[in-house]
């Protein structure tokens, strides 16, 4: 099968971050196809930048694939996604906060920016039970500084250690395609699970492949009704 994994900002350094997380995981039949982006933001950091990395995600799901990851932790465009793509949509947040659930009493989050937390909590409502999230905790380093800064490992780690003791977790949730390569060391120090969106992304859509599963066309997710769209939309746009 291919898995179409898809970085939503412009930035192909995070990208090859994504991929590597992806391929590691992945089954021996499943080829990881990993895109960044042909238009939008540099990273997400904000409503704006979400609303501004969609057409790219469309653009990007219009391609052909058994299944599709979208690896930025605010799952943007998730639902129009599921409309036009030819294969199931999991966005990291959502596989995130399902595996974490699975695997513990209550999670935290640990993401970027401080303006990006109340985001992780509506996600957290949409996607998991009541009390399954205890708390979302900010390093407030900027995302494509995650991957410069030296220190930012050792931030993120110290940020989540204080998460689980504030919050009374047992598991925690990376908020960020960019702190995927943290997962296994973050594990390893604090002795509790620790979930890498795009991992559990890339595991999920594959397993949803396998049993036959697609986005349902009935109702909600059904193909856009067919209209005229105008500017510069009109170019990735059905009509
Ligand atoms: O929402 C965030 O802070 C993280 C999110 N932004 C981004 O460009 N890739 C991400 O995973």
């Amino acid at each position: 099968m291919r898995i179409r994994v898809i970085n939503p900002n412009t930035t192909e350094s995070m990208t090859a971050l994504i991929e590597a997380s992806a391929r590691a995981v992945a089954g021996p039949g499943t080829v990881v196809e990993a895109v960044t982006s042909g238009m939008g933001p540099a990273s997400i950091e904000s409503h704006y930048d979400e609303a501004l990395a969609v057409p790219g995600i469309l653009a990007a799901v219009a391609e052909p694939a058994d299944g599709y990851v979208l690896a930025c932790f605010g799952d943007p465009g998730l639902d129009a996604a599921r409309e036009v793509a030819s294969g199931p949509v999991v966005g990291i947040a959502e596989a995130a906060m399902h595996a974490a659930a699975m695997v513990g009493r209550g999670f935290s989050v640990v993401t970027t920016l401080s303006r990006t937390k109340g985001r992780a909590h509506d996600l957290a409502t949409r996607y998991v039970a009541a009390g399954a999230c205890r708390g979302v905790h900010a390093c407030d380093i900027a995302v494509l500084d995650l991957e410069h800064d030296p220190g930012a490992r050792k931030e993120v780690i110290d940020l989540a250690r204080h998460a689980l003791e504030r919050d009374g977790s047992d598991v925690i949730v990376l908020g960020c395609a960019g702190m995927a390569e943290f997962a296994a060391a973050a594990s390893a120090e604090l002795g509790v699970p620790v979930v890498d969106g795009v991992a559990a992304a890339t595991v999920l859509v594959e397993s949803l492949v396998r049993l036959g599963l697609r986005t349902s066309v009935r109702e909600e997710y059904a193909p856009p009704p067919p209209k005229r769209y105008t500017g510069l939309l009109a170019d990735f746009t059905r009509s």
